[in-house]
């Protein structure tokens, strides 16, 4: 068994599974995952494609692992907690990745105190690419930030924030796959208008923003200063950067990281 101990996984939906692939691709062996997954045919999925062991009791899943991933919808999450509760000890931590609700309001569910951890990470944990942010509810301890660092490193990058910055994350790196998806499938419309396969626009599409994401990482260089190296004078990408001004592209992606954000804020209330 990896120094994670046992992972009991409360709700197995696109979120949950995105991290229980990524594991298992990390090497962590599927008899150290449970899966606590009311939808019959959800569970049986999971248990088809990972080998995980799903049963349909979140008590059951706490009483048997040694970290618990909150991996419900926030709405559902006052529902689900006092049944988790009764099962937890201090022997465990919990690991949340519900948008917007807070340390405090899940140590509330609990006598004691009780050892949490609230994480944002992003759906690229299928692939290995995930970005991830947490921060320690206020009786978590130093090995028990490390042990959630070390969960969200096997399936991508980590950074630790204080909780007031976590809405923010939420906005831009939780939500932030489906801006990217869209920007995708839009620059490949945009090659199909023009006369490219469907298949290979998107091919291309993807590329382009893969490997730019790569040069922006391995560069170090500000983002503005490698679209300037793109832009040719009086060239063909200068012209197409004016028309996003126009357009508003850029202020159309700060509100977007906003709204989210605002309405993580919101979900954290109830
Ligand atoms: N989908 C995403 O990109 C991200 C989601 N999150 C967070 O992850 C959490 C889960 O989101 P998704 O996976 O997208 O939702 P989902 O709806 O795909 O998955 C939730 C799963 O929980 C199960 N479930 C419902 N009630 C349950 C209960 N009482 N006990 C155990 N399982 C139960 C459902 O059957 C479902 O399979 C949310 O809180 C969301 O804010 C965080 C980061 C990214
Ligand atoms: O849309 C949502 O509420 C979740 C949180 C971040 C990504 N998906």
């Amino acid at each position: 068994m990896t120094e994670l101990g046992h992972i009991g996984f409360i709700g197995g939906g696109n979120m949950g599974e995105a991290l229980i692939k990524g594991l298992l691709k990390s090497a962590v062996p599927a008899q150290q995952i449970r899966v606590a997954e009311p939808n019959e045919a959800r569970a049986r999925q999971l248990t088809e494609r990972y080998g995980v062991i799903c049963c349909s009791e979140s008590a059951e899943v706490v009483r048997q692992s040694d970290l618990i991933v909150l991996a419900i919808k926030p709405q559902i999450v006052p529902m689900a907690m006092p049944g988790i509760a009764e099962a937890f000890d201090d022997s465990k931590v919990l690991v949340s990745i519900a948008a917007g609700v807070t340390t405090g309001a899940l140590e509330g569910y609990f006598e004691g105190a009780p050892r949490v951890v609230r994480v944002m990470p992003n759906t690229p944990a299928l692939a290995g690419a995930g970005a991830a942010a947490l921060c320690p509810g206020q009786h978590a301890t130093k090995d028990d930030l490390a042990t959630a660092v070390h969960l969200f490193e096997g399936v991508g990058t980590v950074h630790v924030v204080n909780e007031a910055q976590l809405d923010a994350v939420t906005g831009l790196s939780g939500s932030g796959p489906a801006y990217v998806y869209m920007v995708i499938e839009a620059m490949a419309a945009g090659g199909v208008l023009e006369g490219l396969p469907m298949d290979t626009a998107l091919a291309l599409a993807t590329q382009t923003v893969l490997g730019t994401a790569q040069l922006v990482k391995e560069s170090g260089e500000h983002p503005a200063v490698l679209r300037d190296k793109v832009c040719s004078p009086g060239g063909t990408t200068i012209a197409a950067v004016k028309e996003l001004e126009e357009k508003g592209m850029r202020a159309a992606l700060i509100k977007a990281v906003s709204k989210a954000t605002k309405r993580s804020r919101e979900l954290g209330k109830g």
